[in-house]
Order: structure tokens, then C-alpha cells, then sequence
């Protein structure tokens, strides 16, 4: 990964978020991080779902925090490097709204 993390100023966050927020992800309390819930037909939607994220994750040396139960994977992201959210977060997450909405 090329670069520092840096964690997000209020402006960025302005820029970035607001996308983001309007597909479903929201900001935790207590803890500078973005959390979405995504809901699949079965567990087998879910786990390729979780499989390709997990793949580009590796790629991109940026890893999520998931929980899966059944057809339901609940996802935080934030960037530990830097103690909260960064750049890469925000793309992380526009990675998998792509992978999300290619296999609805
Ligand atoms: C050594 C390795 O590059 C780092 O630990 C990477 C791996 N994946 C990561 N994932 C996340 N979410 N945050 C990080 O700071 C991070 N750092």
C-alpha cells in the first residue's frame, strides 16, 4: 500500500461519506469507523460475496472486520494504521458496493 494512512479531516469526510451514507453505511458511536449490514438469498450468496471481498482485501492489503451469520454480513471498516478512517476505508467500502450490486 503506497503511502501513510492519515485519518479523514472534517473536510474530506464531508466529501467522501456522503455516498457512502446514501447506500446504507453510517458512522459507529464511539469509535471513528463505518459499519454496513448486507443481507443475501442464502448463505452461499454471502460467503462469495465475503470471498471476493476477502480477495480484494489481500490486493489492496486493507482488511475488514466482518461478521457472518447465515445470509447476513455485518461489516466495520477503519484503518488500524492510523487509529480510525482513512482513504482506504472509503475505498474498501466502494469496492464492495461494486461487488454487492454485480451480484444482486
Ligand atoms: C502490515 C499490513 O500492511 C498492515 O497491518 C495492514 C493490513 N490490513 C489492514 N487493514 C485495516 N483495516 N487496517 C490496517 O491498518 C491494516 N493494515
Amino acid at each position: 500500500m503506497a503511502g501513510k494512512a492519515h485519518r479523514l479531516s472534517g473536510e474530506e469526510r464531508e466529501q467522501l461519506l456522503p455516498n457512502l451514507r446514501a447506500v446504507g453505511w453510517h458512522e459507529l458511536d464511539g469509535r471513528d469507523a463505518i459499519c454496513k449490514e448486507f443481507h443475501f438469498k442464502d448463505f452461499n450468496r454471502a460467503f462469495g460475496f465475503m470471498t471476493r471481498v476477502a480477495l480484494q482485501a489481500e490486493k489492496l492489503d486493507h482488511h475488514p472486520e466482518w461478521f457472518n451469520v447465515y445470509d447476513k454480513v455485518h461489516i466495520t471498516l477503519s484503518t488500524h494504521d492510523c487509529g480510525g478512517l482513512s482513504e482506504r476505508d472509503i475505498n474498501l467500502a466502494s469496492f464492495i458496493e461494486q461487488i454487492a450490486a454485480s451480484l444482486s
